[in-house]
């Protein structure tokens, strides 16, 4: 045997699977209570070595859990470009993952040799897997044995520390592009962001930073934006409060892990429609502007509290879309047509998406909006089709993608603008936004900068972005079943297609509200089945999304108690 072979055959066997366990690549990658996850740390280190062999580029690899509770972790892997591991791979991941103890070697073989990599070969010395974890207690532990899975098949593990998953894809991005390879860090993420930002601000008409109060949820956010925003010139620097945050104390350490993405953060405010804790503190903020961050911070809510009764006024992933959209828009009529020629714009959704969203951008804005299924993977995917392509969830969770060759246009185009100062403005505008939102995935840091500089930008208040459109009532609610991978859907996952009764039976429903609209799945990344309604009123919406809930715990095999 060979020696890597005992290497790999000796760590798996270390580190070997939960008794029972059957690993599943969800939406986002593997994802399960902290417990059981040491053997997928060591195989999913040691396939992102060969990921990183293949493409002969660096790769990387973050542990978090994202906006799942405190006792969950999970893996995210990130191909060179920045996004997302490659479909094609997930099932090599799942394989490896589920492969019994002493045949973990065998299976790595067999792929790499169904890919053609050789990992007896020379090891190449310039490249590397980026490790990055949050700020979980058990991440530390698990990035370390991702480290040790890359370094047992001959790899090089970069660890990067405790940072937000968008500066992971960010310094993956970076170090395989030679013109930025020297941003390939976290102070490289933060100059570049600052950068950028300080050119938005500084087009705009000079006026007060508008009060911000961040809801950090208790994740990596918290201290990755506390140093983001010391690193920001005081000029530009936007006057944010952050709340929520771990201090980092080993004494609290239980007591804050615990608060994680519990009555906090983007997942909260959005799903539920709720104010997270401690923002904002009313009535004294109230019209305040807000926002919250999921756990790992690759997404953002925004919201305020409205008129005596401080209801909750969300500005979500659709309206931050809009936001960009509109502005995109309105910096393209700006240039002149040789510019814009065949430049194509969309603005990917998802099925959450608002109906009044895509309206807003498709109608008005005369964009076209396309959809996709759920997860960023596949909004990115359908993103690159376009020369700029602005994809979100509904929960936050988004980015623009500037196609390259529209960015070498501007480029070229700029200097022979100058005496055109609305064109070379328009020009300065996009090629700034290109630098400061993320080109690889969504990133509530970045986003929230992108924002804060498009509203001062367009000297905009709240009331102006909110009049984009209003959002049709909606719900979301989920619910247990004894095996949600038995309920498959169409592939935009609007419809049930088995079992065929479910979607007969929402059918039945939809039809009996007025603007009605409903879909159930089953959710990648947590053991529920997810249901989403809309409708003309928000007590219709909630009794539609209860009656949809009814119907999936009725013919998909609830478990526990029946919704009522
Ligand atoms: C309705 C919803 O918000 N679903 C989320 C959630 O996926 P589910 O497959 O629905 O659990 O987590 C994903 C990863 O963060 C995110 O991409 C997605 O939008
Ligand atoms: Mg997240």
């Amino acid at each position: 045997m060979s020696s890597m072979k005992e290497a790999v055959t000796k760590l798996a066997a270390a580190h070997p699977r939960a008794q029972g366990a059957v690993y599943r690549y969800g939406t986002a990658g593997f994802r399960e209570a902290a417990e059981v996850l040491d053997a997928v740390f060591v195989r999913v280190g040691m396939l992102s070595w060969v990921r990183a062999l293949s493409t002969r580029a660096n790769v990387g690899l973050m542990v978090t859990a994202s906006h799942n509770p405190h006792r969950d972790n999970g893996v995210k892997l990130v191909d060179p470009d920045g996004g997302m591991l490659s479909q094609s791979w997930e099932s090599f991941a799942t394989d490896l993952c589920n492969a019994q103890e002493d045949k973990v070697a065998d299976v790595l073989e067999r792929i790499c040799n169904e890919i053609g990599v050789d990992l007896a070969a020379k090891t190449p010395s310039d490249i590397h897997v980026f490790v990055g974890w949050d700020t979980r207690t058990h991440s530390p532990r698990l990035a370390d044995l991702a480290a040790q899975g890359i370094e047992s098949v001959g790899g090089a593990a970069e660890r990067i520390g405790v940072v937000t998953t968008p500066i992971l894809h960010h310094c993956v991005r970076s170090s395989n592009m030679p013109e930025e390879a020297e941003l390939a860090s976290v102070e490289g993420y933060r100059t570049k962001l600052g950068r950028a930002f300080a050119t938005l601000v500084r087009t705009a008409k000079p006026s007060p930073a508008p009060q911000l109060v961040v809801d950090a949820a208790f994740g990596v956010g918290g201290p990755c934006f506390e140093a983001l925003l010391a690193s920001l010139d005081n000029e530009v620097r936007p006057k944010a409060e952050i709340r929520n945050v771990p201090t980092g104390e080993a004494a609290k350490a239980q007591e804050e892990a615990d608060k994680l993405n519990n009555g906090v953060g983007a997942e909260h405010v959005q799903k539920k429609l709720l104010f997270p804790e401690q923002v904002p503190n009313l009535p004294d903020e109230r019209g305040v502007r807000c926002c919250s961050f999921d756990g790992d911070a690759d997404r953002i809510v925004y919201y305020r509290a409205m008129g005596e009764s401080d209801s909750l006024n969300l500005f979500d992933g659709d309206k931050i879309a809009c936001l960009y959209t509109y502005f995109i828009q309105m910096q393209m009529a700006a240039l002149p047509d040789a510019l814009t020629s065949g430049v194509k714009v969309g603005c990917i959704q998802t099925a959450y998406a608002n109906g009044a969203s895509t309206e807003y951008i498709t109608k008005k804005l005369k964009v076209d909006a396309p959809r996709t299924k759920t997860g960023v993977k596949h909004l990115h995917h359908k993103a690159v089709e376009y020369d700029v392509g602005v994809y979100f969830e509904a929960n936050g969770h988004g980015t623009v993608l500037f196609g390259r060759e529209f960015i070498s246009r501007l480029r070229e185009a700029a200097p022979g603008l100058e005496d055109d100062a609305t064109a070379s403005a328009a020009v300065e505008t996009l090629l700034a936004l290109e630098q400061l939102i993320n080109q690889a995935t969504g990133d509530a840091m970045a986003d929230l900068l992108a924002v804060e500089a498009i509203l001062r930008a367009d000297s905009m208040s709240l009331d102006d972005w909110d009049g984009f459109y209003t959002d049709l009532p909606s719900r979301q609610l989920k619910c247990q079943v004894a095996d949600r991978t038995a309920i498959k859907t169409s592939d935009d996952e609007s419809r049930v297609l088995e079992p065929a009764s479910l979607q007969d039976a929402i059918d039945s429903l939809v039809a009996q509200y007025k603007s009605g609209r409903a879909f159930a799945r089953p959710s990648g990344t947590e053991d529920a089945v997810r249901v989403y309604a809309e409708a003309d009123t928000s007590a219709a919406a909630d009794e539609l999304a209860t009656k949809v809930l009814q119907a999936v715990f009725d013919h998909a095999g609830g478990v526990g108690e029946r919704p009522n």
